[in-house]
């Protein structure tokens, strides 16, 4: 045997020695962590303070499985499903609790006597860079209560009336847009996608209101760019929240977020900046969210240039994005419900002698509209799932029960709304439980607007923009579904933190005269 070979076998030997040395110390490592995995399940699960808080045993155990259902897009179903298991307080993971129970409004949201406010969670509406700033959306609350002081001059009573004729303009221009679309030659009974049109005119509105010029939607009957990237707003934020919920492995992950992604978002913002310096440099006094916040800042100091950049952006996509879904629900709900439907056109249609009559002020007292507008918001919420809120250090109670510091807790209302031990028929359209002075339905407990320190600055504008939008539409349409047999619960649609709304596809009849 040559020297050689003598060597070479004992490299071999001795290589193959350190390769199964190393596959065992592999084999030792993958058992061990798995080990420190399934200890960390076992202690979430059995020994940790929420340990007697209902809830799946994976999910009380790992925070993975809300991760997957929230990329799945059916975490509102999940949590429906569980509430309607273990009850109204449900443990959905290690750190966190979903409650359907109305005592939890009061406890969470609204600032308490003696006790610290519940922030919102940060993992949501996380910096994207340490420079950028708060905002009406964030997680501070000295920053939040100084811009919602300034921005509460803009959705006054005052304010909305000052604004009415702009909203009202655009709401002519969407119905004419509908009627060219349904008279004359081009009628063909062509289905029209109501949901597209509804987010055509709300993103128009908003831009308006906000970058001081529309965002031309209507007009062009596709939608601006802004509007268009905006759509994935949803998905963009639940992908990055659930990265966040990692922390502080959240600064690796996010590089798994994929580029053109982020850059999107990027993009965004930049045009968002573009258009908020125009409109500030614009210096004029004009009816709509800027001018009256302005006034209170020039006064106060109140917002450095960066923060108004940001809210205009947050006040375009929270007000068009929940409003133009409540709007698609609403018509759905009508137009699969032939009863409902009948009856809310002949109420508007009995009121007003003409379609010029109906204006933002005209409009607030017709009381089926306003039941039906409250049952869609309950049946199908434009906020599906709550940003959650933090329990502050030292802990506190929460629905009479002791929650420790640092827990995330959220009222989720589509899981609470479709209770029943909050509403009987709980899945049905039923508008007419919002007039029944007997109901034994909780209807304090559907808050589609949250209530408490933020509940939402822009609810009585949207109050205003639904009843104006549906009593227009319903005065001027016939309106029925282009296939009878695309009838279903909103419910079935996926949710990324917001609806992923499917077409409304309607057929519009103009009314006989
Ligand atoms: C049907 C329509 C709407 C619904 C259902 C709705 C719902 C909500 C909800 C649930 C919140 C609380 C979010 C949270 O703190 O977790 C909120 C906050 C907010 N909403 Fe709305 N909203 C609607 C329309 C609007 C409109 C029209 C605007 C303004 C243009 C607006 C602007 C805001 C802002 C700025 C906040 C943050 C308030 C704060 O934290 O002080 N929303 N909204």
């Amino acid at each position: 045997m040559s020297t050689s070979t003598v060597s070479s076998n004992s490299f071999g030997s001795s290589h193959q020695n350190f390769v199964a040395h190393g596959v065992l110390v592999a084999g030792m490592g993958v058992v061990a962590l798995t080990a420190l995995v399934v200890l960390f399940g076992l202690y979430n699960a059995f020994a940790h303070p929420l340990r007697q808080y209902p809830g799946p045993l994976l999910w009380k155990a790992f925070r993975f499985p809300y991760v997957v259902a929230i990329h799945s897009g059916d975490i509102h179903l999940r949590l429906k499903d569980f509430h309607d298991k273990y009850g109204p307080i449900v443990r959905i993971a290690p750190n966190e609790l979903s409650y359907a129970d109305a005592a939890a409004h009061q406890d969470i949201y609204h600032n308490r006597p003696g006790h610290l406010p519940f922030e919102r969670n940060r993992t949501w509406f996380k910096k994207m860079s340490p420079d950028e700033p708060h905002s009406l959306m964030g997680y501070d609350e000295e920053a939040h209560a100084r811009q919602r002081r300034a921005f509460a001059n803009s959705f006054s009573d005052k304010s909305l009336r000052d604004q009415s004729p702009a909203i009202e303009s655009y709401v002519d221009l969407f119905i004419n847009q509908l009627k060219e679309r349904t008279s004359g030659r081009h009628w063909s009974k062509q289905p029209i996608d109501l949901m597209q049109w509804f987010v055509f005119l709300m993103f128009d509105i908003s831009a308006d209101l906000s970058f001081g010029e529309s965002f031309g939607s209507l007009n062009a009957g596709k939608p601006h760019p802004w509007v268009e990237i905006a759509q994935d707003f949803g998905k963009g934020l639940s992908l990055v929240a659930s990265v966040n919920l990692y922390s502080p492995v959240d600064k690796l992950l996010r590089y798994v977020i994929p580029k053109h992604i982020l850059q999107r978002q990027l993009d965004h913002r930049a045009m968002s900046a573009a258009y908020a310096k125009k409109r500030l440099a614009m210096g004029v006094n004009r009816p709509d969210w800027v001018s009256p916040a302005k006034k209170y800042d020039n006064a106060k100091d109140a917002l450095s240039e960066s923060e108004w950049a940001l809210n205009m952006s947050i006040l375009i996509f929270a007000g068009a994005e929940t409003t133009s879904s409540a709007l698609t629900a609403i018509v759905r709900y009508l137009a699969q419900n032939r009863g409902a439907l009948h009856r809310v056109t002949e109420e508007v249609r009995s009121t007003f002698e003409s379609e010029i009559d109906i204006k933002v002020a005209s409009v607030g007292k017709l009381p089926y509209l306003n039941a039906v507008i409250n049952e869609s918001l309950r049946i199908a919420p434009p906020a599906v799932i709550a940003v959650p809120r933090i329990v502050p250090k030292g802990g506190a109670t929460v629905c009479g029960q002791w929650v420790p510091g640092g827990i995330y807790v959220a009222y989720n209302q589509f899981s609470s709304n479709r209770q029943n031990h909050n509403f009987h028929l709980p899945n049905t359209f039923l508008p007419e439980r919002f007039l029944d002075s007997d109901s034994t339905d909780n209807l304090a407990s559907s808050q589609p607007f949250l209530t408490g320190r933020h509940t939402c600055i822009g609810k009585k504008l949207a109050w205003a923009e639904l009843r104006l939008t549906l009593a227009r539409l319903l005065y001027a349409f016939d309106v029925s579904l282009a296939d009878d047999g695309d009838r279903w619960d909103w419910g079935q649609q996926n949710t990324y933190i917001l609806w992923d709304k499917r077409p409304l596809n309607v057929i519009l009849r103009r009314r006989a005269p």
